[in-house]
């Protein structure tokens, strides 16, 4: 995936670095339709709860209504897309692979948009096999940098982005080591 070779190069690694970390060749991308009916009250409503993407991108379109936000230094940030362009967030593997170095955005779904309008969004989720176990890669570890995340595969931890979905903001609140 090219993306990605833009990621490894921005760390300083070879451009096949992370695919070849997170096995690509069986990687698996799920696709996730979301859709935002119209609401009389949007200023009421929460569309997606904050949240960080399971996988290591996604890939997102929205149907020219906006409504995703961002949280960045304790401020939620409005994203305002242009129709037809896809947006791209860095997820939770690529988090752990980089022992924290690229934090998983966390970022939420609102209905601010237009009111009583319909909102639609497709995000494809590309992770690795779920077999996989992801952990910090030796490249990012050292003494100063010890391991920040447990090892776990990608199988158990897109289970506990599912199960702690209206709770946690992050699966990777489980594996994430407190040093
Ligand atoms: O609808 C959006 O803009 C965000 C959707 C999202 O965050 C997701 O599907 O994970
Ligand atoms: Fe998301």
């Amino acid at each position: 995936m090219e993306l990605l070779k833009g990621v490894s190069e921005s760390v300083g690694l070879e451009p096949n670095y992370f695919s070849k970390a997170l096995d690509l060749d069986s990687g698996l991308g799920r696709f996730i339709a979301n859709l935002y009916p119209p609401c009389p009250q949007p200023e009421l409503t929460m569309g997606i709860h904050p949240h960080t993407d399971p996988g290591f991108l996604t890939i997102l379109i929205e149907n020219g209504i906006s409504g995703l936000q961002f949280l960045h230094n304790g401020k939620w940030w409005r994203v305002y897309a242009p129709p037809n362009e896809l947006m791209v967030n860095i997820a939770d593997q690529l988090e752990v692979l980089t022992n924290g170095k690229y934090k998983g955005a966390i970022h939420r779904a609102t209905l601010y948009g237009k009111a009583m309008a319909t909102r639609m969004s497709l995000a494809i989720a590309y992770g690795p096999c779920p077999d996989k176990v992801i952990r910090p890669a030796s490249e990012f570890v050292n003494e100063s940098h010890p391991p920040a995340y447990t090892a776990l595969t990608y199988g158990e931890c897109y289970e506990l982005h599912l199960a702690n979905a209206y709770s946690k903001i992050t699966s990777l609140d489980y594996v994430l080591i407190q040093n």
